[in-house]
């Protein structure tokens, strides 16, 4: 219960919308209690005119007293009709405010969430399944929804009628009201627990779904690979045997629901019966009036609803508070990799300067750089090259900062980056990942995101340089094509160079691109460098790859063996140390000469 306290502030934004709500929960029921009251009235006053109308011998009197008789009922009806739509009306006005105000603390809820997990650090998604990451938001906020709405709702209107009626009936007759709630609390335990099975059973069923929805979505993505390995019918039986067991827990879901309407219809008439029975009993000897049975009876079945929420009630709170501590888990990390207090603002122009930096990745105990001293002079244009694995691209993830060195610091134009605003650091750098990603939108809305609001033009040239324009011609509705599940399949090597458009559209002064031409033929590869050769002229570029451009002139090549510099200088000094570089040169040269790229 104590996890639900994180949203108290939320009843506290939306305070009037509660105090409302409770306040028409209250006027809704004081306007239903009217009903019972008036068919007391009514059945009293027939039993005791009804001797008297028998005993009447005259026919005109007898005419007389009907036609009074028939206009206190019309009279009692229509009074029960217009408390019966006052009570009504409330009803509407309690959920408009009370179920209103779930929807706007569930939105508040979801994008508190959500901007939450965008200031997380790199190291957080590692270590939580993007399922988890989906659910939370999702599903336990939508179970949390139904504490906020729903059993606040129930809850009050449980209150307030329970008071209520039970004060009403302990005024008729104190004994009577005992008998008649002896059964409700077994029913709200009934219901509580049958609730709790049921609750299993679905959460089980939803897991089961989730199952069948992943494998359905792989066998989709991975459809090339199962035909060329001929595994339809293995697939398909993968497929079937997971549904078959979503079948068994639905079947076993059903049995359990099939039981809880006819449990509830028992216990409802069990009360109702011991009422009669006993209020029966009561009125033979002269302790209540008819009138006053009849009311007892209309109060049980008032009381049943109230009754089986608080079963509800208890579950779905039980519920909110386990997915509440879930998602205080998520809100209450911390990121590791945030502005510090004192962080600043500053105009970079691509000086680079590790110095003394060892890294390890923090969940996995790798150490990927070890100390590491790199020095790059603005407008210097320096390659990284490496064996898989040597380290790389853990270089440039500690140059924009998406995780920080656990000795030595990275700084740039003597800035060390920790005392940077994170803002201001990366948007002064452009970063093309090695494992590029593209919004499933318009190929233009993808290069724009490099710089917003940036015109076409701009995109176009962007695309030019990145020499992917010609393709993207191609395509029916060119920059306007919709890339993604529903859009144009792009190549790898048409992905890797709208990614480069993208961050040369951003035009900073440090550029990294990592292993981002590994997709593309030799003669693409060429036209690029070409491209980049002029557009990098008075910027900070670091390009890591696995093959050497040498085309492109390079003030510094620095070659990384299991996160340690071990080689460094121009190519002519790299070539006569004999070492990686070289070897790895001689290699790509007989390749080019036999017509094979790497
Ligand atoms: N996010 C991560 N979490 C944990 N370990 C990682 C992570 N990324 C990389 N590593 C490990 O750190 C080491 C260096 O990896 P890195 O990706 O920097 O190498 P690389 O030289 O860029 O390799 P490649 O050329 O294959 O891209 C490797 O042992 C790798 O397994």
């Amino acid at each position: 219960m104590k996890h639900l306290a994180a949203l108290n502030t939320y009843f506290l934004k939306y305070k009037w919308r509660l105090i409302l709500g409770l306040l028409f929960t209250a006027v809704s029921i004081v306007f239903s209690v009217f009903q019972p009251i008036m068919v007391r009235q009514i059945f009293d006053l027939l039993s005791h005119n009804l001797d008297e109308y028998r005993l009447l011998s005259d026919t005109g009197l007898k005419g007389a007293f009907r036609a009074d008789f028939s206009r206190i009922l019309a009279f009692y009806g229509v009074s029960i009709l217009l408390f019966a739509l006052l009570s009504g009306f409330f009803l509407f006005l309690q959920r408009q405010t009370l179920i209103v105000m779930s929807r706007h603390i569930e939105f508040d809820l979801k994008n508190a969430i959500y901007q939450h997990y965008q200031k997380l650090d790199l190291n957080f998604f590692k270590m939580h399944r993007t399922g988890d990451l989906m659910s939370r938001i999702t599903e336990d906020v939508s179970r949390v929804r139904m504490y906020v709405g729903p059993a606040i709702m129930y809850a009050s209107r449980t209150v307030f009628l329970i008071v209520i009626i039970v004060y009403l009936m302990l005024q008729v007759n104190p004994l009577l009201t005992l008998y008649t709630l002896s059964p409700l609390p077994f029913l709200a335990l009934t219901i509580y627990y049958v609730n709790t099975i049921i609750h299993r059973k679905s959460e089980k069923i939803q897991s089961e779904l989730s199952n069948i929805t992943s494998i359905a979505q792989e066998s989709y993505s991975g459809i090339r690979v199962i035909k060329s390995y001929v595994q339809e019918e293995a697939s398909t039986a993968h497929f079937q045997e997971a549904s078959e067991t979503y079948k068994q827990s639905s079947i076993s879901l059903a049995k359990t629901d099939a039981l809880f309407q006819p449990v509830m219809a028992l216990m409802i008439g069990l009360s109702v019966i011991l009422t009669i029975f006993i209020g029966g009993m009561q009125v033979i000897a002269g302790n209540i009036t008819v009138g006053n049975l009849a009311e007892f009876v209309i109060y049980v079945n008032m009381l049943m609803f109230p009754f089986l929420s608080i079963g509800m009630v208890a579950s779905m709170i039980q519920r909110a508070a386990a997915s509440q501590q879930r998602i205080n888990e998520f809100l209450q990390i911390t990121p590791v990799i945030a502005d510090a207090p004192s962080a600043t603002t500053a105009s970079l122009e691509g000086g680079v300067h590790l110095d003394n930096v060892t890294f390890t990745y923090p969940h996995t105990g790798i150490t990927a750089l070890k100390e590491v001293n790199l020095r790059i002079a603005p407008g210097q244009k320096v390659a990284v090259i490496g064996r898989t694995g040597s380290g790389k691209s853990t270089l440039a993830q500690l140059l924009i900062r998406m995780y920080d060195p656990q000795q030595g610091s990275v700084m740039l134009d003597g800035h060390d980056v920790r005392n940077l605003r994170l803002e201001s650091l990366r948007s002064q750098i452009s970063y093309v990942p090695q494992d590029v990603f593209l919004f499933s939108d318009s190929i233009a809305n993808n290069i724009r995101f490099g710089g917003p609001g940036a015109d076409i033009q701009l995109v176009q040239q962007a695309a030019r340089q990145a020499s992917v324009e010609k393709d993207i011609l191609g395509f029916n509705e060119g920059f306007e094509t919709e890339i993604g599940e529903r859009g144009v399949t792009l190549s790898g090597g048409q992905k890797q160079r709208i990614s480069i458009a993208r961050a040369l559209l951003k035009n900073p002064d440090l550029l990294i691109f990592d292993d981002c031409l590994s997709a593309v033929d030799a003669r693409t590869e060429k036209e690029i460098i070409g491209n980049l050769y002029a557009y990098l002229k008075n910027k900070t570029a670091i390009i890591i790859t696995h093959r050497i451009f040498s085309l492109f002139e390079f003030d510094k090549i620095i070659v990384l063996d299991e996160g340690k510099i071990v080689e460094e200088g121009t190519h002519d000094e790299l070539l006569s140390l004999n070492g990686y570089y070289s070897e790895l040169y001689a290699r790509q040269q007989s390749n080019e000469d036999d017509g094979v790229t790497e």
